[in-house]
């Protein structure tokens, strides 16, 4: 990208002398200001001849008027140069567009992102002519100030230009951390946006699985993140303003400050305001102009340079997913936190469960039980350690060899049988449009899923299956209520426990060997939640339950009980007699007869 900067500015050597020919005709006022004001006041009305100092005051003028021409041919001249530069962006993003269709071959192309970033490319442009054209007007402004201040009165130069000079390596100092902070500003408020829309878009699904709080907690960080993005620009914006004093305003107080000692130096009164007259109307809004121009305009710059890179690069290859051999899971020494400062909810576990076990995990409110059931089924992937089931990393296991079901179970608008059939329909569905491993998903809105495709195609379960699944589950009275297979469900309107058994039935059918429930029969009555316990240990295959019960850690084969760091595994009675905390939550938990 710097390589194209770079080649936009030596295109054209001809309108680079161009430029710089005229920007010395642009930069005379700023050469002439002090030295006529001085002029026309000493030589002209404090020496009683007007006509000399009209005339000082008259080449003013007409230098300002040729400014002002020579004003309009930079801005032709810096467009000869910032168009070619347009081009050389578009081509690139175009060709990144190009590779990345061929690379994705069959995929639908995003043309909208396409359009976006060629919105960017104009951007980029005006910011690229913005930059260009306020840098060198800096330049050539300071060196016609700095040479009139020597003619002038070389006294004045020492007294303005080192305080400017401080302020402008202030300002030039702060430009990194200037940048960085609108960055990040800009990519919070991209995250907040995106995250509002994909919110917005996925309303009725979210009211549907009773994830409001969840979901407004989640923005509530997107927000705060924002917030203190802005904050953080706000603060560094700061510096940008302390270099405007410095350099553009601290002269003025010096030369004041000065004035006897400038008077004693031979200079007279129109030395002084020829001096004023320098760094008031020169000097500071040069300098006010960088600031501008490279704060403002270069940050752009530097941001849609940065947007149409990443633009341009071809798609991230997509991590083969690998089939495992089993559904055991195995974790080793695995460590996970969920932010880099944050303290570790699982720290250093080591797991082994076995094909075929029946495991529950047990724990207090926040011990980390959700997390684990994250990492075993791959949501999550761990800092440290490894999670494998079947001997594969759970992350890049094929979608189909698990299926957790979080305590928002999912029902989409469709048919019962599309609902149930969901998991069972080949080919392989992707874990990303599986919504029992994202509540937030919406088949409704996935161009990849036609809901259509459940049993009437015959691809997925048969009607005896179908009934066999409903019945072990004792989802029969649910099918009954919503009026049959062929009844189209309203999400809304089910009960939160009927969710659940919809989304039971469909892992039920899925082929998936390793079951995780997560509190998932949390809205089942205690013989519900037994009936579709034994029916998944009955199924065959792994299978995890985050306990919401006693009873569902007694009817496990083995019990995980986690508290922070701590973990311990053992069977129920083990477990009472050896763990206090384990007694404790058998103790909390209502009383309930053991199925
Ligand atoms: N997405 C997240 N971002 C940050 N912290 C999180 C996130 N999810 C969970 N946590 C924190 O991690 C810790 C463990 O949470 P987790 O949900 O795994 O516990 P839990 O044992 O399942 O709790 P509960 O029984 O209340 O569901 C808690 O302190 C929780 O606040």
């Amino acid at each position: 990208m710097r390589a194209l900067l770079w080649r936009a500015l030596r295109r054209e050597p001809g309108q680079l002398v161009r430029i710089c020919l005229w920007s010395l005709v642009e930069a005379a006022p700023a050469f002439l200001i002090g030295l006529a004001v001085a002029r026309a006041i000493e030589d002209g009305f404090a020496a009683a001849r007007v006509d000399v100092g009209l005339a000082w005051l008259a080449a003013l003028g007409l230098a300002w008027v040729l400014a002002a021409v020579a004003a309009r041919q930079i801005v032709l001249a810096v467009a000869a140069i910032a168009e070619p530069f347009r081009d050389d962006l578009l081509t690139h993003v175009v060709g990144g567009a190009v590779r990345r269709a061929a690379a994705t071959p069959g995929a639908a192309q995003d043309s909208a992102a396409v359009t976006r970033v060629g919105l960017q490319v104009e951007l980029a442009r005006d910011a690229f002519a913005a930059v260009v054209t306020t840098v060198r007007g800096f330049a050539f402004t300071v060196v016609s100030v700095v040479l009139g201040l020597l003619t002038l009165a070389p006294g004045a130069a020492l007294l303005v230009l080192p305080p400017f000079a401080a302020g402008l390596v202030l300002f030039l100092a702060s430009l990194p951390l200037l940048t960085r902070r609108q960055r990040e500003f800009l990519l919070a408020d991209e995250r907040l946006a995106e995250e509002m829309t994909a919110m917005a878009g996925g309303l009725r699904d979210i009211v549907a699985c009773g994830a409001e709080e969840r979901q407004g907690a989640r923005m509530a960080t997107h927000v705060e993140a924002q917030a203190s993005a802005a904050r953080a620009l706000a603060r560094a914006t700061a510096v940008r303003t302390a270099a405007l004093g410095v350099g553009g305003w601290l002269p003025v107080v010096l030369v004041l400050a000065g004035t006897p000692w400038l008077l004693s130096g031979g200079a007279g009164a129109g030395v002084v305001v020829g001096a004023l007259a320098y760094v008031t109307q020169s000097l500071a809004p040069a300098l006010g102009g960088l600031v501008q121009g490279l704060g403002v305009s270069g940050i752009q710059l530097a941001a849609s340079l940065d947007r149409i890179t990443a633009a341009a690069q071809p798609p991230p290859l997509r991590p083969t997913r690998l089939r495992p051999a089993s559904a055991e899971v195995r974790l080793r020494e695995v460590t996970f936190a969920y932010g880099p400062h944050s303290a570790p909810v699982v720290d250093g576990l080591s797991l082994h469960v076995p094909e075929g076990e029946h495991l529950a995990v047990v724990g207090p409110s926040g011990a980390g039980k959700s997390t684990l059931a994250s990492l075993i089924s791959g949501l999550l992937r761990p800092d440290a350690g490894e999670v494998l089931v079947g001997g594969v990393p759970a992350d890049r296991a094929e979608p189909a060899a698990r299926v957790l079901i979080p305590q928002e179970a999912y029902v989409f608008r469709g048919t019962l049988r599309e609902n149930l059939a969901y998991l069972s329909t080949p080919p392989d569905h992707d874990p990303d449009h599986d919504p029992d491993h994202d509540p937030d998903h919406d088949p409704d809105h996935d161009p990849d899923h036609d809901p259509g495709d459940g049993d009437s195609d015959g691809a997925g379960p048969g009607a005896a299956e179908l009934d066999a699944a409903v019945r072990a589950l004792g989802a029969a009275d649910l099918v009954a209520a919503v009026g049959g297979y062929d009844a189209r469900l309203d999400p809304g309107a089910l009960s939160a426990g009927q969710r659940q058994l919809v989304a039971l039935v469909r892992a039920y059918l899925s082929p998936a060997r390793l079951i995780i429930l997560d509190e998932a029969t949390c809205h089942l009555d205690p013989a519900a939640e037994a009936l579709v316990e034994h029916a998944f240990a009955a199924r065959g295959g792994t299978l995890v339950v985050v306990a919401h019960r006693i009873t569902s850690a007694r009817r496990a084969g083995r019990v995980l009980l986690m508290d922070g760091g701590r973990v311990q595994a053992g069977t129920h009675d083990e477990l009472v007699h050896t763990s206090s905390l384990y007694a404790d939550l058998v103790g909390h938990w209502q009383p309930e007869p053991v199925s």
